[in-house]
């Protein structure tokens, strides 16, 4: 297998033949692999596929209202809040369900989600099975997920790594050779993550946008904002979008450094556009990333990002569009956030730029239809 990221036609012969894809997520709650599978499912959808989608660690959760809308069948199996013997029965019923669906080609996302469906897509006479790995973090550092992962790395017929990073700790652990593991960037909706009006001038409106988890630091980013309101005089003003266990943390931050004019928590948004397109640039403060999916959303409505130096992090985030500093590392992030609160010039010409990248590189045509080549070669 190469590698196979170009545009290209789009073998519209997979949507015309009678394939069924079934994209299995980890859950329908807010996460960057639920919304690019979502993604996959909207784009093959919308482009006459028939498409069915599965969660399968957990039950219901607010993305579910993304494929009741374009009236595709789901099933939700909530795997990890079940004894041993409804485990067995939910995997039963997922091979009943892919069998009453026609289900010809099956891509987890995540080898969790890949170890759930395997048996239930064999045991339906699946012979497409794709598994995209979207972080490495648990390969390296968790050996239950190392161990699961190399077992089934054998499994599926192609193994997907959204990053060079992700790619080297799947081989690492797996055993597989490089050359039989794809690498596919992941993409966002372009056309829906178009720039704001250019605002003139007053508050500096920064955004961090993520699951308040501790992979994603937000104490770090706090600290470093107060930093840099500190050293400066300018307005500035951060935006917080998203939520989770962190959180209550957080608000204690804001409220013993006196941060409550400044700082705004938003809670999690279905839909995160008006603010993104609010901003004058992005924060990411995490510990350990895949390529994440906010960094391209905030490209893509042409912000320019200041984010920390992990995963696929640096690959994204050039000079061109953005500043990076270490992780765990509140001061030199709070350098990188006076840089651009204090330089408009140059937020406008990053933020030029990452619109062109992010329509280029990251468009979701360009990753559904690399998918849906590999879907295809399969048939
Ligand atoms: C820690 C880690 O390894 N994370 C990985 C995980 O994504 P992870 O879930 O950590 O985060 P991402 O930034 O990729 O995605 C978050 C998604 O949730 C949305 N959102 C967020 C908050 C909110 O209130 N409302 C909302 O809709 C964002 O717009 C975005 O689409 O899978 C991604 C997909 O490959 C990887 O690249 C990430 O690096
Ligand atoms: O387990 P959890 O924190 O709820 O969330 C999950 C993450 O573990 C996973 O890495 C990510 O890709 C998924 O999108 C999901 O959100």
């Amino acid at each position: 297998m190469s590698t196979d990221s170009s545009e290209s036609s789009c073998p519209e012969e997979v949507y015309r033949s009678k394939a069924t894809i079934c994209v299995a997520l980890y859950s329908f709650d807010v996460g960057g692999s639920e919304r690019l599978g979502l993604d996959l499912v909207k784009y093959y959808a919308e482009h006459g596929a028939n498409v069915v989608c599965c969660a399968t660690r957990r039950g219901l959760g607010p993305l579910v209202s993304i494929v009741k809308s374009l009236r595709i069948p789901y099933l939700a199996l909530d795997l990890e809040n079940r004894t041993r013997f409804g485990r067995a029965l939910s995997r039963f019923l997922l091979m009943r369900w892919l069998v009453n669906h026609r289900v010809t080609c099956i891509h987890a996302q995540h080898f969790s989600v890949y170890a759930d469906v395997h048996a239930p897509a064999v045991a339906a006479g699946i012979k497409n099975r794709i598994v995209t790995e979207h972080t490495a973090e648990p390969l390296l550092n968790d050996r239950k997920y190392a161990k699961l992962t190399a077992r089934f790395a054998h499994k599926a017929t192609s193994v997907v790594a959204i990053n060079q990073v992700v790619k080297d700790a799947l081989c690492h652990v797996s055993g597989i050779p490089a050359s039989d593991v794809l690498l596919i960037e992941n993409g966002i909706d372009t056309r829906r993550f178009t720039p704001g009006d250019i605002r003139s001038s007053g508050q500096i409106r920064i955004v961090w946008m993520g699951r308040l988890h501790p992979d994603k630091d937000i104490l770090t980013a706090l600290s470093a904002f107060q930093e840099a309101t500190i050293a400066t005089n300018l307005e500035l003003r951060l935006f917080i979008v998203g939520d989770g266990q962190e959180r209550k943390k957080a608000e204690k931050f804001v409220d013993i450094n006196n941060l409550g004019t400044k700082v705004v928590f938003e809670g999690e948004l279905n839909d995160p556009l008006p603010i993104l397109q609010q901003a004058d640039f992005f924060l990411m403060s995490s510990r350990t990333e895949g390529t994440p999916l906010v960094i391209l959303e905030a490209l893509s409505c042409g912000l320019p990002v200041v984010a920390t130096a992990v995963g696929g992090i640096p690959n994204t985030i050039t000079e061109e569009v953005g500043l990076l500093a270490p992780a765990e590392n509140p001061s030199a992030l709070a350098r990188c956030i006076l840089i651009l609160a204090k330089d408009r010039e140059l937020r406008l010409k990053m933020g030029k730029k990452a619109r062109e990248i992010a329509e280029f590189t990251f468009s979701v045509e360009r990753m559904a239809k690399t998918y849906t080549k590999l879907y295809a070669n399969l048939e």
